[in-house]
């Protein structure tokens, strides 16, 4: 671990920083006494040194971290990013270990990187990029190539916090340390996987990225294929950067719509009024800010098969919307029933069912079992058990990354322009309307019979 770090964020005054990144970093120093951080804002908001200081302690006590404050110093300048001039006198004389952390729109991150080819950058420092990274596949290449003139390819962080999430870690040590599920992990005993994040929550004030972005770019697009990677992995000699992303990538590559078939195997659909969880929402198109001729999607959906000798033939939906009721957060594995079950065994054997919660840190196994009253007729039992929530929120894993210089938790660069190239089909059949946007009403699972609504 490095003590002693430098982070510069660019997007200080954003909604990002103070939502996501500082309560992060206040959760971090707490569980981390050693650490101490050069906390320095950027932006082109005038704010002074005791502005952002005051920002950062807020952010702080909201994640129950003021005491941090002592481990901090903090200053901050006014500057244009995507300025030569003004990257310079930023980071004038300073070293590594320094982190510069883009939380500015993708637009903005590009320019800075043009500008910043143009000056010396300390040796060794670690880049971090918010997504979405690029629009499409020919862009995130673009934004690719502008960054290998700049650092090599282990000192880019491409956030997705999902892979700090202690819920997807979790499916490292259940499937690889268990001799009774590792062997089960392949076409051969799984039939299907779905994995579901939907929520209760709405835009949140987020109209401006979210009704270009839709809840395919949002969710699907990135995290939760990063979530199948994770997943599907052949299994990493060990868990450092080069191993587990040359895994996680592997998977990606082989990954493309179900039968390439994207008018059958997507859906999306959008919500109309109605209420959720004690929150009232207008239909998506009422909503501040939405231009209701984008036909945006706030739910979506698609099948996917990782082709390779391990996954041919399992059908792996992802799905993500907004505004859902009792949403499910979680990834599903069915596998197939026994061939054959001895005569005067009676009932149903369906395959066992194991469910990965996203949300909180939950396993349950789903199994036959012998009847209580009639030991000869099946009944379904589930045992089920809480892990660890894990110490540290999914974007304090991530941060904790950057600090250190180490990428195992970073999406590498052929992986982001891989997951570009596997929803690309998609997007099309969508634009070219060939996949109809259905309604829901707020509060409710989505349209009826949608796949992994389970
Ligand atoms: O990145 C995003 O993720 C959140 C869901 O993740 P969580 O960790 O906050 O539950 C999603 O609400 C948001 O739309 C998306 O941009």
């Amino acid at each position: 671990m490095a003590e002693h770090t430098a982070l510069m964020i660019f997007g200080a005054s954003g909604d990002l920083t103070s939502r996501l990144l500082l309560p992060a970093l206040g959760q971090l120093l707490m569980t981390e006494p050693k650490r101490t951080i050069e906390l320095i804002g950027a932006g082109m908001d005038d704010w002074t040194d005791d502005k952002w200081r005051d920002a950062v302690q807020i952010a702080f006590t909201s994640s129950d971290a003021a005491d941090a404050m002592t481990r901090v110093e903090t200053e901050y300048h006014r500057a244009d990013i995507t300025s030569a001039d003004d990257l310079k006198t930023l980071l004038g004389e300073k070293k590594a270990p320094l982190a510069l952390y883009f939380a500015v729109p993708p637009s903005v991150a590009a320019a800075a990187c043009d500008a910043m080819a143009s000056i010396d950058l300390p040796k060794g420092v670690v880049l971090a990029l918010e997504k979405p990274f690029g629009v499409d596949e020919d862009s995130a290449r673009a934004l690719n190539e502008r960054l290998a003139l700049l650092v090599p390819e282990s000192q880019v962080f491409r956030i997705d916090h999902f892979l700090g999430r202690s819920t997807t870690l979790n499916l490292l040590g259940v499937r690889f340390a268990n001799r009774v599920l590792e062997p089960l992990w392949s076409a051969t005993d799984i039939e299907s996987v779905s994995i579901t994040y939907d929520e209760s929550l709405g835009l949140e004030g987020r109209a401006g990225y979210y009704d270009h972005a839709g809840a395919f770019v949002d969710m699907i697009q990135s995290h939760l294929l990063q979530v199948l990677a994770v997943f599907a992995m052949e299994e990493p000699a060990t868990l450092d950067e080069v191993d587990f992303r040359a895994a996680t990538a592997a998977v990606l590559r082989a990954t493309s719509v179900w039968d390439d078939d994207p008018v059958r195997y997507s859906y999306r659909a959008r919500y109309t009024a109605g209420s959720v969880e004690g929150r009232t929402f207008p239909s998506y198109v009422d909503e501040p800010d939405v231009d209701p001729t984008r036909n945006t999607e706030t739910l979506g959906a698609a099948t996917f098969e990782v082709r390779n000798a391990r996954w041919a033939g399992v059908p792996i939906t992802l799905r993500s919307g907004k505004a859902i009721g009792d949403p499910s957060r979680e990834i599903v594995v069915r596998f197939r029933p026994v061939r054959h079950v001895p005569v005067g065994l009676r009932g149903d054997a369906e395959g066992a069912v194991l469910r990965f919660s996203l949300g909180t840190a939950e396993i349950s196994l789903e199994l036959n079992v012998n009847g209580e009253a009639d030991p000869f007729e099946l009944e379904r039992t589930t045992m089920s058990a809480e892990l660890g929530p894990g110490a540290l929120k999914a974007y304090a894993e991530v941060l904790s990354c950057i600090l250190d210089a180490d990428p195992v938790l970073a999406v590498r660069g052929d992986a982001a322009e891989e997951c570009w190239r596997i929803v690309q089909p998609v997007l099309d059949a969508w634009k070219a309307d060939e996949v109809p946007l259905e309604e829901y009403v707020v509060g409710s699972h989505g349209p009826k019979g949608w796949p992994a609504a389970d």
